[in-house]
């Protein structure tokens, strides 16, 4: 008997000592919650509840509320502490000159699961640099230019058509962006991705559903229209599946068991096989083009894949190696193009379309803008080409285009991890710590924070005696305020567009920053200036104009209606 009470003892301190093991470990001297703390599932509860759909931003607004820059949150219960700095100086720091902060592996983790050999999914070496060099064209001056810019055009043109459409059927009611917007954006991609040698888009599945007379609008009230939703094909659809797929991984918590359950499940594996069969083909399509043709090779770059196979030629000749052109590698870097340029791009423009709705003397203002700029368009009654607004300088554009990428938050939380012990605002952080760095709240969003110059870095403290220190002083940082980006030119009234004006990330900093960022602002100067010729942004009802989030892969609007009149050319 006395055994037996022994065993069952002896159980009960294993059973607490592992659950004493699993708790929380806080980094010493950093805030954090103290109900999460004594939480086997940290602060996963209260995210997850209230939190709701946007986690991220439930973090940033609980740091937020404490006087310090940093905060700890516990987020598995395997997991080290993650750390969220809200301090843009220190976190520009980090990211342009700290050089044992790299991409960490929760980062990995979540994106690995589908495009597990895309570069993103890197840590900062060999392997890293190598896919880079094949991928570096992209965004140079005459890829953007002559390739990417028509192709993103048309696209935008389809929108437009599409909208017009809409806004004549909707007769001055309100109807959603969200499909529309996301879809226009994934065209673009594929467009410039992939050319003519890729068939299938999604727009003009809209736009013939809506032209046909059994098309049928529902109306539920007065003010509102919902449109049908038109079948797209299904590689389309197996594209968009893999940022849900991250999306809906990240949510769980459990990145490495979600991936492994997610990945085994038979529409998953369906939509692997049919992106595997469409990227192959149409990488050896433009294996093809560039042997047959007898034109220049320049002539032969159409879209980013005939990029990408040219550079691999060009690799192998240098290296004196056969080229190799279809890979696991080249797939992924393929389909990574495509999620990227997609999903932050049509949120960025959702948010902007809010932003337009909602400010209508920025809006008025924009358009003004661009009706003086591209005068000749404006007095010929036709919209600006690619060239004439991809070569424009249209500093109240730059401005609007900058306002909607600092407050969108579109990427809500940057990270890192450091590769040997350090210390960050005076707090040790051991190695392998995962830092979040916020691209919205205090001194980006909300005035910053009053930090002792004595804890910030040397390289820190360094920049700023080298340079102005960048703060939002003069204007609330919390409104959308075009304004704030324009600054007097010397000795005239002339306004010029300033983007060093002051603190804002949305593409991320230093080496690993976005490798798209100047494909993204012109696939943003395109779609605006072509919404805002055609358009009049008129103000919806109250309730589906709001700002409430979703976090998946990108920060969303939860809702984005638009009510349109189209502007007589
Ligand atoms: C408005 C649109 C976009 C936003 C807001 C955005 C934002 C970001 C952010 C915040 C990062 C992480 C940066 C960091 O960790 O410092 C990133 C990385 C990246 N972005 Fe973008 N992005 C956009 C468009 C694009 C486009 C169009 C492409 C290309 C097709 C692209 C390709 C990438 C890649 C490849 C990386 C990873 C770079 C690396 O790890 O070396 N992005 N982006």
């Amino acid at each position: 008997m006395a055994g037996y009470a022994l065993a069952i003892a002896a159980v009960a301190i294993a059973v607490y000592a592992a659950y004493r093991l699993l708790l929380p470990k806080p980094i010493p001297g950093i805030p954090y919650n103290e109900t999460a703390s004594r939480s086997i599932l940290g602060d996963i509860p209260a995210m997850m509840t209230e939190g709701k759909e946007a986690g991220f931003s439930w973090m940033i607004s609980q740091a937020s509320k404490r006087p310090g820059p940093l905060f700890q949150f516990f987020l598995g219960p395997f997991d080290k502490p993650f750390v969220l700095l809200t301090d843009y100086r220190e976190s520009r720091d980090i990211l342009l000159r700290r050089k044992e902060w790299d991409r960490s592996d929760w980062s990995i983790d979540i994106l690995g699961g589908q495009i597990a050999k895309h570069h993103i999914n890197m840590k900062t070496g060999p392997a890293w640099k190598a896919h880079r060099r094949l991928l570096q064209d992209l965004m140079s001056p005459s890829f953007l230019n002559d390739v990417a810019a028509p192709n993103i055009y048309h696209s935008a043109e389809a929108l437009v058509r599409l909208w017009r459409e809409k806004a004549r059927v909707a007769d001055d009611r309100s109807f959603s962006t969200e499909t529309d917007v996301y879809y226009a954006a994934l065209d673009a991609v594929l467009d410039f991705g992939f050319g003519d040698s890729f068939p299938h888009r999604a727009i003009p599945h809209q736009q013939k559903l809506i032209e046909t007379a059994n098309s049928d609008p529902s109306s539920k009230d007065s003010d509102v229209i919902e449109f049908a939703k038109a079948p797209i094909h299904e590689t389309l659809e197996s594209m968009l599946l893999i940022a849900d797929a991250i999306g809906a991984v990240a949510d769980t918590g459990l990145v490495k068991l979600g991936w492994w359950w997610r990945n085994r499940q038979p529409a998953e594996r369906k939509a692997h096989g049919i992106r595997d069969s469409l990227v192959k083909e149409q990488v050896l399509m433009a294996k093809d083009r560039l042997y047959q043709e007898e034109s220049e090779v320049k002539s032969k770059i159409k879209s980013a894949v005939d990029l990408m196979v040219n550079r691999e030629k060009i690799f192998a000749q240098k290296d004196g190696r056969e080229p190799v052109y279809w890979s696991d590698d080249i797939r992924d870097e393929i389909l990574g193009f495509v999620v990227a340029g997609h999903d932050t791009t049509s949120t960025t423009l959702l948010w902007a379309v809010k932003y337009l709705t909602d400010s209508p003397d920025a809006q008025k203002k924009l358009r003004d803008a661009l009706r003086s700029t591209h005068s000749d368009p404006y007095a010929e009654g036709r919209p600006p080409t690619y060239r004439e607004i991809s070569s424009a300088n249209c500093g109240y554009l730059e401005a609007f285009i900058e306002e909607s990428l600092r407050l969108a938050n579109t990427v809500p939380i940057l990270e890192r991890q450091c590769d040997k012990d350090t210390v960050v605002l005076g707090h040790h952080l051991p190695k392998g710590t995962t830092l979040l760095l916020a691209t919205n709240g205090p001194s980006i969003t909300e005035t910053g924070r009053v930090i002792d110059e004595s804890l910030r870095s040397e390289s820190s403290r360094l920049s700023a005696k080298e340079r102005d220190l960048r703060e939002w002083s003069s204007h609330n940082p919390a409104e959308f305020f075009p304004e704030r980006w324009l600054e007097k030119n010397p000795g005239s009234d002339e306004l010029s567009f300033n983007p060093q004006a002051g603190p804002t990330l949305p593409f991320g900093l230093g080496l690993r920053g976005c490798f798209g960022r100047k494909l993204a602002y012109l696939e943003l100067r395109l779609m605006v200036t072509l919404l805002v010729w055609n358009f009049e942004f008129k103000p919806t009802p109250a309730r589906l104009s709001g700002y409430e989030p979703i976090d998946g892969l990108t920060h969303k609007p939860k809702t984005s209606y638009v009510r349109l009149k189209p502007v007589k050319e």
